[in-house]
């Protein structure tokens, strides 16, 4: 298992100002997005928030894996596609929503399902950020970022004795 350079970890707190802050970003848009189709499995959290700030009522999943483990990316895997109903339009009407983009892949995959929907994701790193439309914070490309539900509470070395990472 290889370590990333630095660590980001994100508390419950921060991940839902975070993706409360993308819902302000997105009710800027003049687009009225009948659906939000979320990716799984990181993408269901910010779905949530969203769907309840800008009152869209319809959720839809896609359901793509690729990490195996932590941080080891391997082939892109799709278990379910986006309904039919949902296609309609290329995705126009659609708006869909991430936890964060990292070399793209998986934006790349979704985009390419629905070329004309808005996409969403809560965090970016340089190689996947030309193929979102919004996003909030953006980390650089040798950052991992740990969220709160991959995480619990356990002791921390004080910084004098040395990082992991
Ligand atoms: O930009 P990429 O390099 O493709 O990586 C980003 C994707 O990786 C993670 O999902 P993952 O495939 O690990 O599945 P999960 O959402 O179930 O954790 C994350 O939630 C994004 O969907
Ligand atoms: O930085 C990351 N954190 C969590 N999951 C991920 N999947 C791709 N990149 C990341
Ligand atoms: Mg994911």
């Amino acid at each position: 298992m290889s370590l990333p350079e630095k660590a980001f970890p994100v508390s419950w707190d921060q991940f839902h100002r975070d993706a409360r802050a993308l819902a302000w970003r997105l009710s800027a848009h003049k687009e009225q997005w009948k659906a939000i189709v979320c990716i799984t499995r990181g993408g269901l959290v910010p779905a949530a928030i969203i769907a309840r700030e800008l009152g869209i009522r319809v959720v839809e999943t896609v359901c793509v894996a690729s990490y195996h483990a932590y941080s080891e990316q391997g082939e892109m895997r799709i278990l379910k596609e986006v309904a039919e109903p949902l296609l309609a339009n290329e995705g126009a009407d659609v708006l869909i929503v991430d936890d964060l983009t990292d070399t793209g892949k998986t934006a790349a995959i979704v985009r390419a399902m629905l070329p004309k929907a808005h996409f969403a994701a809560v965090y970016a790193k340089p190689k996947g950020r030309p193929l979102i439309d919004t996003f909030v914070t953006e980390v650089s490309q040798d950052t991992w970022i740990f969220f709160p539900w991959d995480l619990g509470f356990t002791f921390q070395k004080p910084i004098a004795e040395g990082q992991p990472g």
